[in-house]
């Protein structure tokens, strides 16, 4: 087991090209934010902007659009009852699927839209009810993205693996992974207060920062973002998935130093000047 440190950051995070536009840092796409969710969403649109995607597009609820666009304007909207959204997958790099997604025929549907869209070029990071729904039909597993990030709190990797709490250890993870993704581009990222990650050949990572402020709602949503937010600049590998757990818990201490809780749409704040400071190390 291999612990994720501080030098990841500043291999991952490097300095900007002067020769460059917001085409080179990515296109993403979130999906998810029911009509009583649509925090998460906003949350993980926030942690994807922040963390730097060059271009970024929320597709949610219509009633999510003023709300979405008062605090992001940054973030492209769709509503996502549209015809357009199965273009819109199709010209992603990441897709972030599952924050405040729900459990309804439709979330079911866009699940669907979404394994016929997806191709080898692209990375879809599942959380949320997005996990949950594949956990009750695995033919929605979006099995054609060229890498797969699965990042699920450890009720929803129960429903998943159908490993109880207590008994989801490092080779249990493995072999339940290995099983429902057979592919080694998928990764699974378990989230608790020692976050293990797992990639598809193998290799077991721990994160080994983080505080109890943390254990607030949002928190994982604003993780799915800040994870897609990294792939779409710094490509899809290990490193970069890696890199997006450590800078979350990061800025989480951070603000733990003298904060009782940490909010997650604080922790998405601090990204940039975080962000920054290693890019000047790097
Ligand atoms: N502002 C918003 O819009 C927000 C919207 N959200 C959206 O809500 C949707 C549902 O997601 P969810 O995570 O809230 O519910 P669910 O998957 O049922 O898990 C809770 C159950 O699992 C249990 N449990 C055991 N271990 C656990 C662990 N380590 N971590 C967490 N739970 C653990 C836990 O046990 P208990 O607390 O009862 O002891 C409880 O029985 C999803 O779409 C999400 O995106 C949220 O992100 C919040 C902010
Ligand atoms: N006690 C804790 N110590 C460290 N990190 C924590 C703690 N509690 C929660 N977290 C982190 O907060 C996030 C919670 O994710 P999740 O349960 O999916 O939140 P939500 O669905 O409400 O957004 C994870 O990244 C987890 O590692
Ligand atoms: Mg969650």
């Amino acid at each position: 087991m291999t612990e994720i440190t501080e030098d990841l950051l500043k291999k991952v995070i490097v300095k900007r090209k002067s020769d460059s536009y917001k085409g080179k840092y990515g296109r993403i796409l979130l999906i998810g934010g029911s009509e009583n969710y649509g925090g998460a969403i906003i949350m993980s649109t926030e942690g994807a902007v922040n963390a730097g995607a060059g271009l970024v597009a929320t597709a949610t609820h219509p009633m999510n659009l003023t709300a979405l666009h008062a605090r992001l304007p940054e973030a492209m909207f769709l509503d996502w009852h549209d015809a357009q959204l199965a273009d819109l997958i199709k010209k992603m790099d990441v897709i972030v699927c599952g924050p405040g997604l729900g459990m309804s025929d439709l979330a079911k549907q866009i699940m669907v839209i979404l394994r016929r869209c997806c191709s080898e070029k692209q990375t879809v990071v599942l959380d949320a009810s997005a996990l949950d729904l594949i956990s009750e039909d695995k033919t929605l597993l979006p099995a054609n993205a060229g890498h797969l990030v699965l990042t699920p709190h450890q009720m929803e990797w129960q429903r998943l693996s159908q490993i109880r709490i207590p008994f989801q250890t490092d080779s249990a993870n493995i072999a339940a992974l290995n099983q429902l993704i057979p592919d080694s581009n998928a990764m699974l990222v378990l989230k608790s207060n020692h976050t293990h990650v797992y990639d598809g050949t193998g290799q077991i990572f721990v994160n080994p920062i983080g505080n109890p402020g943390m254990a607030t709602g949002g928190m994982g949503d604003t993780l799915a973002g800040i994870i897609g937010g990294f792939v779409a600049q710094f490509g899809p590998s290990t490193e970069t998935v890696l890199a997006a757990v450590y800078m979350h818990s990061l800025a989480g201490d951070l603000l733990y130093q003298d904060h009782y809780v940490v909010r997650p749409t604080e922790i998405a704040k601090v990204l940039p000047k975080l962000m920054k400071k290693y890019s000047e190390l790097s």
